[in-house]
């Protein structure tokens, strides 16, 4: 008998696959605004898991006019522009897609825990739900096992962000409530007009 020396990725892979999540076949999200970050590393891959993501949204009624869709280079970027658009207060919650694979340094360890850290505090921070639709993993393979076929992560992210988006409204008293607490904490555009009349006096810049 000899012990392996590596994990048995193919055993770590099906349990992946096999793992669900339910969700309440009734998600409304027909008065969400989503916005779905990107990266264009592992552009394919990205491709598919953003297309799980829009068929997602889709299942819960979000209408395609409603879905915000740009693009950063790498995960690193993404909690840094998902902020931005948390504070533009234009949707009611985030996605934050990516794929990390494993290389030979360290690289992939310290961006897998820095970005899930940096989405997690973004939410926390703005209020906005920010969905952790990143995928770390040790090889292609196990990317493809979570990004394609039957098993596309990014649907059950989609529907993620529309449970979590009305979560929120629900939290905050519902639409024009929550737009009011916004303002007050200093997010969104009317509020941001209002910060350019205090900027005028500051003189700092
Ligand atoms: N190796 C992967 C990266 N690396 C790039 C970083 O995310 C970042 O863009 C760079 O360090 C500049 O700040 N990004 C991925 O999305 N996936 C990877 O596998
Ligand atoms: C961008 C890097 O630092 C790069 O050298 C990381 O290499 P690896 O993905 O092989 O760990």
């Amino acid at each position: 008998f000899q012990a392996p020396l590596q994990p048995d990725v193919s055993r770590v892979a099906l349990k992946g696959a096999e793992s669900e999540v339910s969700f309440d076949n009734d998600l409304d999200g027909s008065d969400m605004k989503i916005g779905i970050i990107r990266t264009r590393w592992n552009d394919e891959h990205v491709t598919n898991l953003v297309n799980g993501i829009k068929e997602g949204l889709k299942e819960c009624k979000v209408a395609e006019a409603s879905v915000f869709e740009t693009s950063v280079p790498g995960a690193f970027e993404l909690p840094l522009a998902a902020r931005f658009l948390a504070l533009s207060g234009t949707v009611d919650a985030i996605i934050c897609c990516g794929v990390l694979i494993k290389g030979e340094t360290m690289h992939f360890e310290y961006i897998s825990d820095a970005v899930a850290k940096g989405i997690m505090n973004v939410g926390m921070s703005t209020t906005t739900p920010c969905v952790l639709g990143v995928l770390t993993c040790m090889n292609e393979d196990q990317v493809k096992a979570r990004s394609s076929g039957n098993n596309n992560h990014g649907v059950d992210w989609g529907k993620t962000a529309v449970e979590m988006a009305l979560l929120r409204t629900e939290a905050m008293g519902g639409k024009a409530s929550q737009a009011a607490k916004l303002k007050e904490l200093g997010f969104g555009a009317a509020a941001e007009k209002e910060n350019e009349k205090k900027k005028e006096g500051a003189g700092f810049f």
